[in-house]
C-alpha cells in the first residue's frame, strides 16, 4: 500500500463546502432575488437596463445571487432573437483607479492575443478604446463591478452609466451593477454619480439562523455521505453563524472545519461537540491573525485590558486602562502613546472583534464615553500575546493561566 490513502468516510464531495462552489439553486434569499429579478427585467424586454447598486455585509450572497440571476438571464435572453446580451464581471479588489478599471474592461472584450498594456496610455485614450469595444460588441451589455468601493476616484462610475447620453456610445445599451459591502461608499459618492449609478438600490441583509440552516443543509447534502452528520450539527453551525455576523461564508467554513476534524480524528460521524471544537479552532486562528497584525503598542494595550478583565475590572474606560498600559510600556522600555493614540488602538482592537466597546452616556450634562472589555476567550488571547507577556513579565492576574498553558504545551 502507498504512503497516501484516500479518506472517503466522511465526505462525498468536500469541495461543495468551498466558497467557489456554485449551487444550482440559491436558498434563503427569495425576496431579495425577486426584487433583483424585477430590476433586471428591462433586459428581457429589450429596453435600456437599469443601473443597479447592491450592498450588504460580507458573505450575504451578493456575488452568488448576482451570478445566479445573470446565468438565468443569459439563458433566457437566448430565446429572444432581438436580444443580444453580453455580461462582463470585474472584481475591483486591487484596482484603485478608474484608469485601471477601464483598461481591465477593454481587455475583457479583447482576445488574449490582442490585450492592451495596463499602463502608459492617456486616460481619455483608454476610455475611447472602451467605447469602441462596447459599440463593437453592441446589443445589451451588463458590466458587474464587484467590490466597487475599491475604486478611489469616481470618473469611471460617472462615465459608464452616461456613456450613451453623452454620445460616446451609439450601438450598445449598457447597464452597470455595482456591488459593495462598504455602506459608507454609497453615501460618499458625488450626487451626480449617485443619481446614475444607484438608479435601483438593493440591499441584502445578514442571514438569520433559519436561512443559514437552509444554505448549510443544501451544501451538506452534496458534501457529506448519508447519515454521517448528526442531527443538530447544521442547526448549531447556523446558530453560531447568525450570532456572529449572519455570514454564509463563515458558517460554511465552520461546517467544513467540523467535517475536517471528524476526518482527522478518524471518527465516522460529525457531532455537535466537533462543531464546538471547530469553532474554537477557527476563532483561535482569527485571534492569532488579528493580533499578529497589530503593532507593539496594540499588544500592550490589549495585555493591559486583559489583566484588568481578569481582575474583574471590566468594562473599563480608556483612562482607567491607561495606568496599566503605561506601566507595561515602561517595563519594555518604550514611550507610552498619548491618550488619543492609545484610544485609536482600542478602536482597532474592537473593529477586529477582539475586544468590545460599549458607548455610555454620562447623563444630561456629560458627553459620551466608551467602556471596553475583551470579547474573546482570555486564554486564547493570552496565547497569541505570548511574546508580549514574556517581554513585559507575567502579571499576577494571569499567572495561573500562563502556568496552565505552559504545563499543557509541555505535554502536548
Ligand atoms: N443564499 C445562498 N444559498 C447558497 N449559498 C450561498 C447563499 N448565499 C451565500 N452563499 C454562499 O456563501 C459564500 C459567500 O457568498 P458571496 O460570495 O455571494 O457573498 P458576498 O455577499 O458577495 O460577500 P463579499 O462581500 O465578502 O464578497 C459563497 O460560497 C456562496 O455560494
Amino acid at each position: 500500500m502507498g504512503m497516501f490513502e484516500r479518506d472517503t468516510e466522511i465526505y462525498r464531495n468536500r469541495d461543495a463546502l468551498r466558497e467557489d462552489y456554485q449551487p444550482d439553486e440559491l436558498v434563503g434569499r427569495d425576496e431579495e432575488l425577486e426584487r433583483y429579478k424585477t430590476a433586471l427585467q428591462p433586459v428581457i424586454n429589450g429596453e435600456q437596463p437599469n443601473n443597479i447598486f447592491l450592498y450588504g455585509k460580507t458573505g450575504v450572497g451578493k456575488t452568488a445571487g448576482t451570478r445566479f440571476l445573470l446565468d438565468h438571464l443569459i439563458e433566457d435572453a437566448a430565446q429572444y432573437e432581438d436580444i443580444d446580451l453580453t455580461v462582463k464581471m470585474l472584481n475591483c479588489d486591487g484596482l484603485s483607479s478608474s484608469y485601471q478599471i477601464a483598461t481591465r474592461l477593454v481587455n475583457k472584450f479583447r482576445a488574449d492575443s490582442n490585450q492592451i498594456s495596463t499602463t502608459g496610455y492617456p486616460r481619455a485614450t483608454v476610455y475611447d478604446m472602451l467605447w469602441s469595444e462596447l459599440d463593437d460588441c453592441g446589443g445589451t451589455v451588463i458590466i458587474v463591478l464587484d467590490e466597487v468601493d475599491h475604486i478611489e476616484d469616481d470618473s469611471i462610475l460617472y462615465q459608464l452609466p452616461r456613456a450613451r447620453a453623452n454620445g460616446n456610445l451609439s450601438e450598445a445599451k449598457i447597464g452597470i451593477i455595482g456591488i459593495s459591502n462598504d455602506f459608507s461608499f454609497r453615501d460618499n459618492l458625488s450626487p451626480k454619480v449617485k443619481s446614475s449609478l444607484c438608479e435601483e438600490e438593493l440591499q441584502f441583509p445578514a442571514y438569520d439562523a433559519n436561512e443559514l440552516i437552509k444554505i448549510l443543509s443544501q451544501r451538506a447534502q452534496v458534501a457529506f455521505h448519508e447519515d454521517v452528520v448528526d442531527d443538530g450539527v447544521i442547526e448549531l453551525c447556523a446558530a453560531y453563524g447568525a450570532k456572529d455576523a449572519g455570514d454564509a461564508r463563515q458558517s460554511l467554513d465552520l461546517l467544513m472545519k467540523t467535517g475536517d476534524l471528524a476526518r482527522d480524528y478518524d471518527t465516522d460521524t460529525v457531532t455537535d461537540d466537533l462543531v464546538r471544537d471547530a469553532r474554537e479552532e477557527l476563532e483561535r486562528g482569527r485571534i492569532r491573525e488579528g493580533i499578529s497584525g497589530l503593532t507593539q503598542h496594540g499588544h500592550l494595550v490589549l495585555y493591559a485590558l486583559l489583566t484588568l478583565e481578569q481582575q474583574g475590572e471590566t468594562p473599563v474606560r480608556s483612562r482607567d486602562i491607561r495606568p496599566r498600559y503605561t506601566s507595561f510600556a515602561e517595563q519594555v522600555g518604550v514611550d507610552p502613546l498619548v491618550p488619543r493614540r492609545m484610544r485609536d488602538h482600542l478602536g482597532e482592537l474592537s473593529m477586529l472583534g477582539i475586544i468590545s466597546a460599549v458607548e455610555r452616556n454620562e447623563g444630561r450634562r456629560g458627553g459620551t464615553y466608551r467602556e471596553y472589555s475583551t470579547d474573546m476567550d482570555v486564554g486564547m488571547i493570552l496565547k497569541a500575546l505570548e511574546e508580549t507577556v514574556e517581554q513585559v513579565g507575567i502579571h499576577e492576574s494571569v499567572s495561573e493561566m500562563v502556568d496552565q498553558e505552559t504545563t499543557l504545551s509541555e505535554y502536548t
